[in-house]
């Protein structure tokens, strides 16, 4: 989703399009960080158009392998979170959802540890505004190892990519994620 309401930027979709025919919006994807050039002050701007026009944003931050491996994952994830704070007030943050993705994850079968995931949700919910925010985990997510995640205390719900492809695999995980996970 563009941040701007109208214009001339061929091949995107505003918020305008979107509200009324959608609930949430992804922003953030490291995908669109990579491929595209979203920057954080980008993703900040796409928060405040999604929440102006009724859209709750599903926030996706993650640190690349590189990152993580000079010891800057908490720290990258805590200025994503803060970034996609910056444009709203305080009582609108708790539109947001935030997915912690880390970007060596996703599509890799190579997902991130319950333990990593858990330590990395304290690193996303360190902002107070943040605090109450729904916590998914996303990153090779399958129905083989969701359970794992969904036994985290501070991990609400999954971000399902290549698993949601099989509707038996989905319906699965969106089970173990059912009742009594919601913040
Ligand atoms: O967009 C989907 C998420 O990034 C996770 O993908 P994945 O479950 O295939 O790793």
């Amino acid at each position: 989703m563009h941040h701007d309401d109208s214009g001339a930027f061929t091949g995107e979709v505003s918020p305008v399009m979107l509200a009324g025919v959608c609930d949430y919006v992804l922003l953030g994807h490291s995908e669109r960080r990579q491929m595209f050039g979203e920057t954080d002050e980008m993703v900040g701007r796409k928060v405040a158009a999604a929440v102006a026009h009724g859209l709750r944003p599903i926030v996706c931050v993650g640190e690349t392998l590189e990152q993580r491996e000079a010891g800057n994952a908490t720290e990258i994830v805590r200025w994503q979170v803060t970034s996609a704070l910056a444009e709203i007030d305080a009582g609108s943050a708790n539109e947001l959802v935030i997915a912690y993705e880390p970007v060596w994850a996703i599509g890799t079968g190579r997902a991130a540890t319950p333990q990593i995931a858990d330590q990395m949700m304290g690193a996303a919910l360190g902002s107070p505004a943040a605090a109450t925010m729904p916590l998914l985990y996303g990153g090779s997510v399958n129905a083989g190892n969701a359970r794992e995640y969904a036994s985290v205390a501070n991990i609400n719900g999954a971000l399902v990519g290549g698993a949601s492809l099989d509707a038996d695999s989905f319906l699965a995980i969106a089970r173990l994620f059912g009742d009594g996970k919601d913040r």
